[in-house]
């Protein structure tokens, strides 16, 4: 499309980008050089309440604090700042995006900045904040019936209602959110007899794996080999965990689904028909459609199962509280150690965090805080690295002593360094410990001659 072209759509594609913008959720603002605004989108007018006509044409810092506005920040240095968590104000926190915007000869011409709304995650905070510092006692077995969020309550109602019937269990979700512990539960709570055995079929060799569930009739692989029992007939009146069912061969699937549907098996090499008295439970991190599609889980096999999904923790942030302090509870309890204070920024960094290795990893990091915290509050900096927040503190350049002053105060300082260096600019912003861009941009930015 020639240029001409695209001049005569501008009035069209600034109509997509008004609808556009003012359709995301984050707040986009948009402002020039001195800090006017020039665009300011409805979530920006919902999260500050601060309604379009009263904002645009007018400089941003005379609605917020100078020091928080990030808008200047990236202005001044010349950097972008990607995913910052901020608080323009003390009762709103956000994610921030701040780019600034140079024209085709390299000039800056303002600064653009997108910010996700946390408030509400940083909310849930501060209730795991008052948990922390409760100095509550959780048993394990509690945790389930004490999750707020109502998907962790759809798995208690599973795990009461499979507990009470024998009937074969498939447990769905990524590593770490607890299909183990679940099944360990329903077989707790179902009152079996017999041990709760488990098999990781994805660590076992395929070949072996149908003597270690199956057993072995003896016999039949030379004679140093004697009759041994399964898993299947080990687990007699008890669970059967199968981890990651998937990993089981086809055939051995199949000799599964028999011994299930029928309530017998043989033994590898036998002929004498075993009664199958455990109930067996299997877990996978990956859909049951997609294993079936993938022909990594006989159909047959899949119709057996009661299937319950467990969503993983990001998806239900409403428990990190009880979990937090549970797992800070017992590890304090276990370094004798009282369980210490968590600092703001690290809730809010534990709530934000996306948790890839869900309840395992949630466990192991409150461990490891619990071991390097020396005082009786845990901060930021105790954090292991992948859970930093970056804050504006992180990113304060030289020039932030200077951006916290109040704008008359900067201006004034900005005047005397100049006076005193007779004008010299470089001298001037080496005396007022910034860049000389920097300073080159607060002069622009207060008309100073
Ligand atoms: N409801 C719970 N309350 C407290 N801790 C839990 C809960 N569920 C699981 N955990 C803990 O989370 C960790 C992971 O649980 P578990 O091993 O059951 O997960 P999994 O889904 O079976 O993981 P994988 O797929 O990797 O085997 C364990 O340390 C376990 O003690």
């Amino acid at each position: 499309m020639g240029c001409e072209s695209v001049n005569a759509f501008n009035p069209k594609l600034k109509a997509f980008f008004d609808i556009l913008l003012d359709s995301v959720n984050d707040a986009v603002t948009v402002v020039d050089t001195d800090g006017t605004v020039l665009y300011w989108n409805k979530s920006a007018e919902n999260m500050y309440g601060i309604p379009k006509a009263q904002i645009i044409g007018k400089r941003i810092g005379d609605f917020f604090q100078k020091g928080s506005i990030m808008l200047y920040q990236v202005m001044e240095t010349g950097m972008p700042v990607y995913q910052v968590y901020h608080k323009p104000r003390p009762d709103i926190h956000v994610f921030i995006n701040a780019i600034p915007v140079y024209d085709d000869e390299d000039r800056l011409i303002g600064a653009i900045a997108i910010e996700q709304d946390i408030t509400h995650t940083v909310k849930l905070s501060e209730e795991l904040y008052s948990y922390s510092q409760s100095g509550q006692h959780i048993h394990e077995s509690m945790i389930f019936s004490q999750m707020e969020c109502s998907s962790m309550q759809e798995t208690v109602d599973f795990l009461t209602k499979a507990s009470r019937l024998s009937y074969p269990v498939l447990l769905v979700g990524e590593n770490g959110v607890g299909k183990e512990m679940i099944a360990k539960m329903i077989h707790q709570m179902g009152k079996y007899p017999g041990p709760f055995l488990s098999i990781s079929c994805d660590t076992i060799p395929a070949g072996l794996l149908d003597m270690e569930l199956f057993g072995y009739a003896g016999g039949m692989l030379g004679s140093d080999r004697e009759e041994r029992p399964g898993k299947l007939d080990l687990a007699h009146t008890g669970t059967i965990y199968l981890k990651n069912i998937s990993a089981l061969p086809l055939p051995i699937q199949a000799k599964l689904a028999d011994a299930i549907n029928q309530l017998q098996f043989f033994r590898v090499g036998g002929d004498k028909p075993i009664q199958l008295t455990c109930r067996v439970i299997a877990s996978s991190t990956v859909a049951i459609e997609e294993l079936v599609e993938k022909k990594l889980l006989l159909r047959e096999l899949s119709y057996i199962f009661h299937v319950h999904t467990i969503p993983p923790l990001r998806e239900r942030k409403e428990d990190l509280p009880e979990l937090c302090h549970y797992y800070l509870a017992e590890s304090a309890k276990a370094v004798g150690k009282p369980v210490p204070r968590l600092s703001s920024e690290v809730i809010t960094a534990l709530t934000t965090f996306h948790w890839p290795g869900n309840l395992l990893q949630l466990r192991n990091v409150m461990e490891h805080l619990m071991i390097k915290s020396s005082g009786n509050e845990i901060t930021l900096n105790d954090l292991p690295s992948e859970l930093r927040l970056t804050t504006l503190a992180d990113l304060a350049q030289e020039s932030l002593s200077l951006t916290i002053l109040s704008e008359e105060m900067e201006k004034a300082k900005i005047i005397d360094a100049l006076k005193r260096t007779g004008g010299n600019k470089a001298s001037a912003a080496r005396l007022l410990g910034i860049s000389r861009g920097s300073l080159y941009y607060k002069i622009k930015q207060y008309k100073i001659h």
